[in-house]
């Protein structure tokens, strides 16, 4: 039986978590729906690692629960989750030198598409068409991170975390990446990005939300939130750096 809420594709509920006496997340709540994409912001610390490892599955919360498509996943593996539609990118990247895009692509696949139709509809999407057959280590960083894109697209998920993007991206790099995300990610998948770069979220997502001292201090759209004087205090104060 689906609850109302089940509408959306993603949610988690009054999510805490503690390290011993230390509360890095307190009450978090939040819902995406499908084809949505929120960013997630927050100065260092606050709790933006923590929020995603909790939702991909690596360790879970002291309380609250987590929601996808409607089922409770709280106490659920990784694995059971990316089978219920969930993946992820991770802040550094992941790939095996040595080995090509397509053997990459293939991997990802996890044997889901066995004509390979899926795989080569994503290397024309991301771009990579061209390079399917380089070995990886001698791709660009911005291309390496958009084949992890297309790596965690792989197995159709309904719900794709990205965890900081763009990090160690040349501008130029960071442009092809907001195009892929505004032109290409928008409507097919419901991401859920944790960013530094308010350049791109300002570009890319449809709904912010600012956490700080592990707490939910902010939400809405990019423009409202981005111009939030609490929210510039908040990064000024403390993640000057980003
Ligand atoms: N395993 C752990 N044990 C103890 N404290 C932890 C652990 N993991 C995270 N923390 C603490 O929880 C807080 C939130 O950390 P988290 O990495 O989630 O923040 P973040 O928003 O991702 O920061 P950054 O932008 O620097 O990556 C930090 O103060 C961190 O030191």
């Amino acid at each position: 039986m689906r609850s109302p809420e089940d509408r959306y594709v993603f949610r988690v509920e009054g999510i805490s978590k503690s390290f011993g006496a230390f509360h890095a997340l307190n009450d978090v709540s939040l819902e995406v729906s499908a084809g949505e994409i929120r960013a997630i912001i927050g100065p260092n610390g606050a709790g933006k690692t923590t929020f995603i490892n909790i939702v991909s599955g690596v360790f879970g919360p002291t309380r609250g629960r987590v929601w996808l498509d409607g089922e409770d996943v709280t106490g659920r593996p990784a694995q059971h989750r990316a089978r219920r539609g969930l993946a992820r990118t991770f802040q550094i990247t992941s790939l095996f030198p040595g080995m090509t895009v397509a053997e990459h692509m293939h991997l990802a696949s996890r044997g889901m598409d066995a004509d390979g139709t899926r795989r080569s509809a994503l290397l024309h999407l991301t771009g990579l068409e061209a390079l399917a057959d380089r070995e990886v280590n001698t791709l660009s960083h911005g291309d390496q991170r958009i084949l992890e894109i297309a790596m965690a697209l792989a197995t159709d998920p309904k719900v794709l975390l990205l965890d900081e993007p763009t990090a160690g991206m040349s501008i130029a790099e960071t442009d092809r990446m907001i195009g892929l995300i505004q032109d290409r990610l928008r409507r097919q998948v419901c991401a859920v990005i944790i960013e530094h770069d308010m350049n791109v979220v300002n570009q890319t997502a449809d709904q912010v939300t600012v956490l700080a001292a592990g707490a939910v201090a902010a939400s809405g759209i990019p423009g409202d939130v981005l111009r939030d004087p609490f929210v510039k205090e908040l990064y000024l104060g403390s993640a000057a750096g980003h």
